[in-house]
């Protein structure tokens, strides 16, 4: 089995009184929230709700007003903890003139990893076929998704966030993210998936976390 990174792994992610606001809106409202290694967190909640902003702090790439984020063992070190983060947006960060496999090698050398390594395992797990091989440009939305997801999972991050992930994927397609999710979870990452599809997990023991306008709603 695949291990995690060559850092400690994040053990647990612990969100405290997390206000956000842009201007005049105001995204999240002092969000308390624990995701913990080895489980799949589920964000759910309405358009607009804080979603993505919640994943885009956690993931470092947003910075909230006030209120804390701490990545055990590193504390709160943004630097340490972003190199243990996997992060799939809808503003994948991909250079749409070079190839699929381009994209997946400079991640990995970004991470300090052999690209050729790195490119045969994501080739071999995300069943990359030629479209890999040309201009992410030219490639459709299923195909930079799954090129996003590879490159997004190429340092064998503990800690992976997940922003709509079946977007634009087939049936075939979100079946085999399915097991890649769990397979993330039983070797111990923390997977937190945004999805608007309430029935994509089926009966799975994920923890949620539910927002409605900025807060989190009590679960039963
Ligand atoms: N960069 C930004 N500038 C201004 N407002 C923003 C920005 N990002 C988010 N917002 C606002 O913050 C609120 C929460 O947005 P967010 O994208 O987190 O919601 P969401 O639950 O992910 O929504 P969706 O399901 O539509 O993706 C919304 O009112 C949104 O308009």
């Amino acid at each position: 089995m695949r291990s995690l990174g060559a850092a400690p792994p994040i053990q647990r992610v612990m969100v405290r009184g997390l206000v956000k606001t842009f201007g005049s809106t105001v995204a999240l409202r002092g969000v308390n929230a624990t995701i913990e290694a080895a489980r799949l967190t589920r964000i759910e909640g309405a358009n607009g709700s804080g979603k993505s902003t919640l994943l885009g702090i956690v993931g470092t790439v947003i910075r909230p007003t006030s209120g804390a984020v701490t990545y055990e063992p590193f504390g709160d070190d943004r630097e340490m903890a972003r190199a243990s983060i996997g992060w799939l947006s809808h503003e994948s960060l991909a250079y749409p003139d070079l190839t699929g496999r381009q994209n997946i090698e400079l991640a990995a050398r970004m991470h300090g990893l052999p690209t050729q390594d790195a490119w045969q395992e994501a080739e071999e797990r995300f069943e990359l076929g030629k479209f890999a091989l040309r201009p992410l440009r030219t490639c459709s939305r299923g195909q930079r998704q799954r090129l996003a997801l590879a490159r997004a999972l190429v340092h064998h991050p503990s800690l992976i966030l997940l922003d709509e992930p079946t977007t634009g994927l087939d049936a075939a397609s979100v079946s085999r993210l399915l097991l890649l999710i769990q397979a993330e979870v039983d070797r111990g990452a923390a997977v937190v998936v945004v999805s608007h599809e309430p029935d994509l997990f089926g009966a799975s023991d994920a923890a949620r976390l539910v927002l409605d306008r900025g807060r989190i709603v009590p679960q039963a």
